[in-house]
């Protein structure tokens, strides 16, 4: 089947890309033409394990193509999905201009039956808009569809084509044949696809990542608990995810959650209450928790230089906000690097992925290393803000050489304590006995 991709970021070169793989012709559409340009020559441009080795085979035989022409694009698709920006505007809602002005534009570009499909995380009522602004300007039948996207950077192949679930938010029988159709070699598994209305489909994404970021809030909550009361977080998340209607996954305490989405969509399901005079209390404790949750540790390390930063160097291992991606779109490790530099402190960074990205948005404030031990050298301090591997198990008696004074603040609980106790670390981490070394 001939598909069309419209917003060719991370979510519409992983779907167009996937569909490509498993048989469609698909056309990917972008205003951005540094962009298009770039995968037109075959250089891809994100960083996701697993995808480049796809987007080159279907690009090169040729069911891939991208192009910033979105009448040439969408020419003979039968379904066009729309994988475009949904950013906070200004009070925290969802920003639908992009969504919208596309919508505005397909209108009259189409001229045959076509499925629109919102694969962007809209709010609820998203989908009757995009119909209302396609109709404008449509001389043909259409249906609008709700099918959000559950992808987690890092792990994006997989999620795609091996969803849980897939959601689709129509009540036309035609749409739903052709997203059956569309959907069906990636449910092999015996995984569902469950049809809904349109606004429980778009209802779902913000219920499905608000709750998540609960979830890990709650524990956030629990470690802070802990080492008030001196209990040991890991312990009291084996002991509750092993419980089947908890749940083992999205327990793990850090310093917070960050990240293009669960940000963005808590607040703007929050917003959405406030727009139907609802209180949605839980969300306003979750994005308060999670906002000092980031920077928890840094006035742990005031403490342990006696509140005074000034001429300190601190050495940061992870900017991405998480490992397996070169996102830093709220990353916790940006939030940390602010606070250590107001407090006179200097930083040097090392993430495998994310330094390029950082240098475009902070510049030369910090700097920036070759590798992890680089980073250490010298150092007053180690913080470690993301899990990456290879922090995981590090060279401690290298460590112990490099940095000035062999204390951690770990603020993913990469080590035990017991390894920490034995090699003479003082180690802060979360939710957990601190280790004077
Ligand atoms: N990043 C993620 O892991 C996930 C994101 N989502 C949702 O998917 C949507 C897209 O997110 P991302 O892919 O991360 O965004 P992104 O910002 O990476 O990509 C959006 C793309 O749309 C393009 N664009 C903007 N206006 C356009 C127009 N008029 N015509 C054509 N292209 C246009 C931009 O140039 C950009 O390349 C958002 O609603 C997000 O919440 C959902 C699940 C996962
Ligand atoms: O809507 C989206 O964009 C996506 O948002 C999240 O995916 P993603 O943001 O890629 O990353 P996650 O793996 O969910 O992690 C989000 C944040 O939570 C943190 N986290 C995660 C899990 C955990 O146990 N503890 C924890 O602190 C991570 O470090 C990270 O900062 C959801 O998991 C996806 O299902 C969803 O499609």
């Amino acid at each position: 089947m001939k598909i069309a991709v419209v917003g060719t970021g991370y979510v519409g070169l992983v779907t167009g890309t996937c569909f490509a793989e498993t048989g469609n012709t698909v056309s990917c559409i972008d205003i951005d033409e540094k962009k298009v340009d770039s995968l037109k020559n075959g250089k891809i441009t994100i960083y996701e394990p697993g995808l480049e080795v796809i987007f080159e085979r279907n690009l090169s035989q040729g069911r891939l193509s991208f192009t910033t022409d979105l009448k040439e694009g969408i020419e003979g698709a039968k379904i066009i999905f729309l994988a475009l920006p949904t950013p906070p505007g200004e009070d925290g809602s969802a920003d639908l201009q992009y969504v919208l002005k596309v919508a505005e534009d397909l209108g009259p570009l189409l001229n045959e039956y076509a499925v629109i499909v919102d694969k962007s995380t809209v709010p609820v009522g998203t989908a009757e808009k995009v119909k209302a602004k396609v109709a404008e300007g449509a001389k043909v039948d259409f249906d609008v569809v709700s099918n959000p996207e559950f992808l987690r950077e890092g792990v994006a192949v997989d999620d795609f084509m091996k969803p849980d679930r897939v959601v689709i938010g129509t009540t036309s029988e035609k749409a739903k044949k052709l997203m059956e159709t569309l959907y069906t070699p990636l449910v092999r598994q015996g995984n569902p696809v469950i049809f809904m209305d349109e606004k429980s489909a778009e209802l779902t994404k913000y219920a499905a990542n608000s709750f998540l970021a609960t979830k890990i809030t709650f524990m956030n909550e629990i470690a802070n608990m802990c080492e008030l009361l001196g209990a040991d977080v890991d312990a009291v998340r084996k002991g509750v995810g092993t419980d089947s209607r908890i749940g083992k996954r999205f327990l793990f305490a850090g310093i917070g959650y960050g990240g293009s989405c669960f940000p963005k969509d808590v607040q703007a399901l929050a917003k959405s209450a406030e727009q139907v005079n609802y209180d949605f209390r839980i969300l306003k404790s979750v994005m308060d928790v999670n906002e000092d949750q980031k920077t928890k540790l840094v006035p742990r390390i005031k403490e342990y230089f006696n509140g005074d930063l000034t001429g300190k160097t601190i050495a940061i291992w992870g900017l991405s906000f998480k490992p397996y991606t070169d996102d830093i779109r709220e990353a916790p490790a940006l939030y940390n690097i602010e606070q250590l530099l107001a407090a006179g402190a200097e930083v040097k960074a090392y993430d495998p992925e994310a330094m390029e990205n950082v240098r475009n948005q902070i510049g030369e404030k910090i700097t920036f290393c070759d590798d992890a031990y680089s980073a250490v050298n010298n150092a007053d301090a180690l913080l470690v803000a993301t899990e990456w591997p290879v922090f995981r198990t590090p060279d401690f008696d290298k460590l112990s050489t490099l940095l000035k004074n062999k204390v951690i603040f770990d603020g993913r609980n990469l080590y035990t304590l017991e390894e920490m106790k034995e090699l003479g670390f003082t180690y802060i981490s979360i939710g957990r006995e601190t280790i004077n070394g």
